[in-house]
């Protein structure tokens, strides 16, 4: 196979640069009408017809045909078998991955808490555990054992009742480590369906697949445009669109690092975004030959090829601050900070879904084991979106207890403000409880 770079290069200095990047950043796919009817038909099968649209689905895109649902099921039992069928160097990877993540999760949990006012009032908020969440795995392209992490142990740390995973088996081809995984995650039920037709069983129930509070994991298009969909219907945590990656460098890390850190986001898919920002022309050189280097020695250099030339860019900046500016405007998924004191530069980073700081923090350490979620907004979405985490698990109900005398005071209040909106039953309602002899403070 012969693969060739011809990574795009930009100028921030060009007074053109902010429509290159715009147009550099926009994900056509997203607004694809195609895709976008294909969903909605495949959500109508799934409401009308349940299992036996999954059946069909299943067959017609993963290339699995089975006799019924029941062989798309994988009970716990199958989860404990795929733990022995492991190396042992893959289940110790895994339990230490997943013993990161819970610790980094735990600090994320939120309490209940309230007040009492002086008159006996109490106030505070209530935090509830979702009763069911659906983890959806992709499994197309590639197999995501860390990605069962991800999703489920923000899950389990949050208390969710029960953990439902669905996964595609693309041709039937079972993943042991992703079983593993979510066997060691604690994960209850497991259906091996995937893309728009999973989404949909998730949120509305199947014969087989219970209905969920809450769709949450990343996707290919089917399954963004299809959570897009549901959502209303169930909770969603958000649209996550291909992976992306912005590196920004003075120009002092190794370019083979930095090409290496590129590929590692653009080889996991064609749409997939990896962009590189740095001040020094000759060092944005020196990546490019890297890269033209090591991509024929990489397993998977026809995707990343792809994503480069489709999506890629090395960007020339006039000097860190314009280099800051410019990964603010991207919002990236991931944002390398390669230079030499990011603690100087953390500070103006407002948008990104992670931050890895310094020349030695790679992304891909944060995709396995460092301990934060990999699970993160893209496509610009850091801008009003958070990482995956406990909080996407837990609601809060707000709690109002009042004292006869707090009822008495809050009602005068309330009255006036509900005799304002014309809502005379509110007003009488608040008024019912004011107790003329019931004098603040006494
Ligand atoms: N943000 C993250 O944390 C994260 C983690 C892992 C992967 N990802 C991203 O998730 C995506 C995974 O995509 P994937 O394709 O490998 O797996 P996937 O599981 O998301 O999609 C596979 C499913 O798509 C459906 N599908 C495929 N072609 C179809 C068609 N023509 N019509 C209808 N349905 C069709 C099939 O049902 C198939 O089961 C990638 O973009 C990857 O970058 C993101
Ligand atoms: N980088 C992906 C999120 O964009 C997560 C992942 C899983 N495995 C490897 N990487
Ligand atoms: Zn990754």
């Amino acid at each position: 196979m012969t693969v060739s770079t011809a990574i795009r290069r930009l100028d921030a200095t060009d007074p053109d640069f902010a429509r290159h990047l715009d147009h550099l950043l926009s994900w056509e796919s997203v607004s694809d009408d195609s895709v976008n009817q294909r969903v909605l038909d495949i959500i109508k099968a799934v409401r009308e017809r349940g299992d036996a649209a999954l059946v069909e689905f299943t067959e017609r895109f993963d290339g699995l045909q089975v006799a019924s649902m029941a062989d798309l099921i994988l009970p716990r039992e199958r989860l404990e078998l795929a733990l022995t069928r492991i190396t042992d160097v893959q289940r110790n990877a895994l339990e230490t991955a997943a013993e990161r993540v819970r610790l980094y999760h735990e600090k994320q949990k939120q309490d209940s808490w309230s007040y009492t006012e002086a008159d006996g009032t109490v106030l505070g908020q209530k935090v509830t555990p979702l009763d069911r969440a659906g983890l959806y795995v992709p499994g197309g392209k590639a197999s995501y054992p860390s990605s069962v992490l991800m999703n489920a142990i923000p899950a389990k740390v949050a208390g969710v009742t029960e953990v439902v995973m669905v996964v595609p088996t693309p041709r039937g081809e079972v993943n042991e480590l992703v079983l593993a995984a979510a066997c060691i995650a604690g994960v209850d039920r497991v259906f091996t369906i995937g893309g728009a037709q999973a989404v949909a069983a998730l949120a509305y129930g199947t014969e087989s697949v219970p209905r969920v509070d809450k769709v949450v994991g990343p996707g290919n298009i089917y399954v963004a445009t299809a959570k897009r969909h549901v959502f209303g219907q169930v909770g969603i945590d958000m649209i996550a669109g291909p992976s992306e990656i912005l590196v920004v460098c003075d120009g002092g890390t190794d370019p083979d690092w930095i090409a290496m850190d590129l590929f590692s986001q653009a080889e996991h898919d064609e749409d997939a975004q990896a962009i590189l920002v740095s001040p020094d022309a000759e060092f944005l050189d020196k990546v490019a030959a890297s890269i033209d280097k090591l991509l024929p020695t990489m397993e998977r250099a026809e995707i990343i090829n792809t994503s480069i030339n489709g999506r890629g860019a090395l960007i020339k900046v006039r000097d860190m601050q314009q280099a800051i500016e410019v990964a603010n405007r991207i919002a990236p998924e991931h944002l390398e900070l390669s230079v030499e004191d990011p603690q100087a530069w953390l500070p103006q980073i407002r948008h990104a879904g992670a931050i890895f700081m310094g020349r030695h923090t790679s992304e891909a350490l944060g995709d396995y084991c460092a301990g934060p979620n990999h699970v993160l907004p893209t496509s610009g979405t850091a801008r009003f979106s958070s990482p995956l985490g406990v909080y996407d698990f837990q609601k809060r109900s707000s709690i109002i207890f009042c004292s006869e005398q707090g009822a008495s005071e809050l009602g005068k209040t309330a009255s006036v403000l509900a005799r304002g909106e014309s809502l005379s039953a509110h007003a009488r309602s608040a008024e019912y409880r004011i107790q003329p002899d019931l004098a603040k403070g006494e």
